[in-house]
C-alpha cells in the first residue's frame, strides 16, 4: 500500500498554499513538505479508489463533531451493572494515581482526629504566669495528663492537647524565669494555636466527589483520612495493532523499508491518555491476521495503524465490513489524518483506525482516541484554551488543520516540519494548534490541544 496511493498533491486544485515559506511565518515550513491539505478524495483525476470518492469526503465528519462522537460512543457503552463496562476496582493508594474516583471520598475519621497543637511551645491553662510541668507532650504519644489552672506543659506541633488546655503559647513568645515559671511575651487568646478536632472535616463528610482525578494531593488526603485503598474506575484496556509489511523493528531504513515509528510512540502516548496497553502487535499487511487479532481482542479499544486508505492492501475497511462493525466516524475533515475512523466492533468494544502517516496518526489519536479513552475512564475534558498565533498559518479550504506549536509566553509559535509523514515538528512541540478551515492570521487566537506530557512531565503522566 505504501508504494503508490496514486495521489499527486501538487496537482490538487484545493491546495491552499504552494510549497515555500508561510507568509509572515518566522519558523517557516519544512523543506519540500506539504501538509497534503488538498489531496482529498475525489479531487482531480488521480483522486484514488472508491473509498476516496466525493462520497467519502461528504461522509467525512467535521473535526469538532468527530470528537463529540467519540465521547458519545464511550458514553453509550452499557454501565457495569449490565455486565459490560468494567466495574470499579479497589486499588492500593499508589496504584490509584492518575485514575478517577468511582465513589465519593468520605472521611473515615474526624480530621484532625484529636485536638492538637499547631505550634511548638507550651500548652497552658488559664492566664499566665504558669508553673511548667517537668514532662512534655510529643506528637504521636498517648493522651497527656489534664492541666490544672495556672499550669503549662511543653508541647510539640501536632501533639495531643491535654484536657483543659486553654491555648498554646509559641516557644518564641514565652520566657521562663529563674524560678521556673513561664511568662507570656504577649497576650495569648483563648484557643490560640490549637487545632480543634474535626476542624478540617467530620467523619463521613464528603471530601471529594466521584469523578475526581486521583492526584498526588488526593493520595495524601486519602491517607490522612484513613484510606489504604481507593475505589476507582479502571484504565480502559487498549490493544495496538500495527499494520504494514514495509515496517522494520530495528536498524536503518533500507531497501524501501522504513522504521516503525508508531509501535514505539503509541503505547506510551496511550498510557499518558489513561489507557492500559494490553497488546502491541505488528501484523504486516495480512488481512486474515488482522481479522484474527480483532476477533480475539478483549480490549475496550483496539487501535490500528495504517491501512485506512484505499490502497490494494488497506485492510481496515474490509475487515470492519466482514465483522459487520458499525462505522461511527468514517473520515474526518481534518489535516493531517482525514482517513481516520471509529467503529463499534461490539457493544463494549471500539476500534480507532489511525492513518499510517505518523503525524496523521497523532491527529487521529487526539481527535478520536483521546475523547473516547477519557470518557471511558470517566475523566473530565480539559478546559479548552486558546492563544494568539505568532505567525500566520495557512488553512485547508474545508478542513481543520492540526499544527504542532511551541508555547512561548502568551503566544503559540507554529513549527516547521508539520507534514503528515513527519514527526520532527511534533517531537519539539508543546501542543497542537487547531487551525480552522481557511487558516488563521498572525495574532488570531487558536484553540490548543496540549500534549499529555507538556504540563505534567513524563514521570507524572506515564505512571
Ligand atoms: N488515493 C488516495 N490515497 C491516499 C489518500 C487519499 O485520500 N486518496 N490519503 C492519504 C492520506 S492523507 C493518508 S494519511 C494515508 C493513510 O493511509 P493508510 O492509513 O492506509 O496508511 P498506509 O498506506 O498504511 O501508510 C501511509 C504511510 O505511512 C507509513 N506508515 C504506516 N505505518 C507506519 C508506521 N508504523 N511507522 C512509520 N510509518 C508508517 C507508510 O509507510 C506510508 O508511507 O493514505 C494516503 N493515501
Ligand atoms: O494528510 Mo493524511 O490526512 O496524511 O493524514
Amino acid at each position: 500500500m505504501k508504494a503508490d496511493h496514486g495521489h499527486r498533491p501538487d496537482d490538487d486544485p484545493h491546495r491552499p498554499q504552494a510549497h515555500g515559506p508561510f507568509p509572515g511565518d518566522a519558523t517557516g515550513r519544512g523543506p519540500a513538505e506539504g501538509h497534503h491539505s488538498g489531496h482529498g478524495p475525489g479531487h482531480g483525476p488521480s483522486g484514488g479508489g472508491p473509498a476516496h470518492s466525493e462520497d467519502a469526503h461528504h461522509r467525512a465528519t467535521p473535526w469538532p463533531q468527530a470528537r463529540e462522537r467519540a465521547e458519545r460512543a464511550a458514553r453509550a457503552v452499557p454501565a457495569p451493572g449490565a455486565g459490560t463496562r468494567r466495574a470499579p476496582v479497589s486499588l492500593p493508594l499508589d496504584a490509584a494515581l492518575g485514575l478517577v474516583l468511582a465513589e465519593p471520598l468520605a472521611a473515615l475519621t474526624d480530621l484532625p482526629s484529636f485536638d492538637a497543637s499547631a505550634m511548638d511551645g507550651w500548652a497552658v491553662a488559664g492566664p499566665g504566669p504558669w508553673d511548667v510541668r517537668d514532662e512534655g507532650a510529643l506528637a504521636g504519644r498517648a493522651r497527656p495528663e489534664p492541666l490544672t489552672d495556672g499550669e503549662a506543659v511543653r508541647i510539640a506541633t501536632g501533639a495531643r492537647i491535654p484536657q483543659d488546655t486553654t491555648a498554646v503559647l509559641r516557644s518564641e513568645h514565652g520566657r521562663i524565669d529563674d524560678k521556673g515559671r513561664l511568662h507570656p511575651a504577649r497576650e495569648v487568646g483563648h484557643g490560640q494555636d490549637i487545632r480543634p478536632r474535626g476542624q478540617e472535616c467530620r467523619g463521613g463528610e464528603h471530601l471529594l466527589p466521584a469523578g475526581a482525578l486521583v492526584t498526588p494531593a488526593v493520595l495524601g488526603l486519602a491517607a490522612a483520612a484513613g484510606y489504604d485503598t481507593l475505589t476507582v474506575v479502571p484504565r480502559p484496556r487498549v490493544d495496538v495493532l500495527v499494520l504494514g509489511d514495509e515496517l522494520l523493528a530495528e536498524g536503518l531504513p533500507q531497501d524501501g523499508r522504513i522504521r516503525d515509528a508508531l509501535g514505539p510512540m503509541l503505547p506510551p502516548w496511550l498510557r499518558a491518555l489513561g489507557a492500559e496497553v494490553t497488546t502491541v502487535r505488528r501484523i504486516g499487511d495480512d488481512a486474515n491476521a488482522l481479522h484474527r487479532a480483532v476477533s480475539r481482542s478483549e480490549a475496550d479499544l483496539i487501535v490500528t495503524t495504517g491501512g485506512t486508505a484505499a490502497g490494494p492492501v488497506d485492510h481496515v475497511h474490509p475487515m470492519l465490513r466482514r465483522f459487520g462493525a458499525e462505522l461511527l466516524v468514517d473520515g474526518v475533515k481534518v489535516r493531517p489524518g482525514h482517513p481516520m475512523l471509529l467503529a463499534r466492533t461490539r457493544k463494549d468494544q471500539h476500534l480507532v483506525g489511525l492513518p499510517g502517516n505518523p503525524l496523521a496518526a497523532v491527529s487521529g489519536l487526539l481527535t478520536l482516541a483521546e475523547p473516547l479513552l477519557r470518557t471511558l475512564a470517566a475523566r473530565s475534558a480539559p478546559e479548552p484554551y486558546a492563544l494568539p498565533l505568532q505567525s500566520t498559518v495557512p488553512g485547508h479550504p474545508y478542513d481543520t488543520r492540526l499544527v504542532p506549536v511551541v508555547l512561548r509566553g502568551d503566544h503559540a509559535v507554529p513549527l516547521r516540519y508539520n507534514g503528515p509523514a513527519m514527526l520532527r515538528g511534533v517531537a519539539a512541540s508543546d501542543a497542537l494548534a487547531v487551525v480552522p478551515p481557511g487558516g488563521a492570521r498572525a495574532g488570531q487566537e487558536a484553540e490548543l490541544l496540549d500534549l499529555p506530557w507538556a504540563a505534567a512531565g513524563i514521570g507524572v503522566c506515564f505512571t
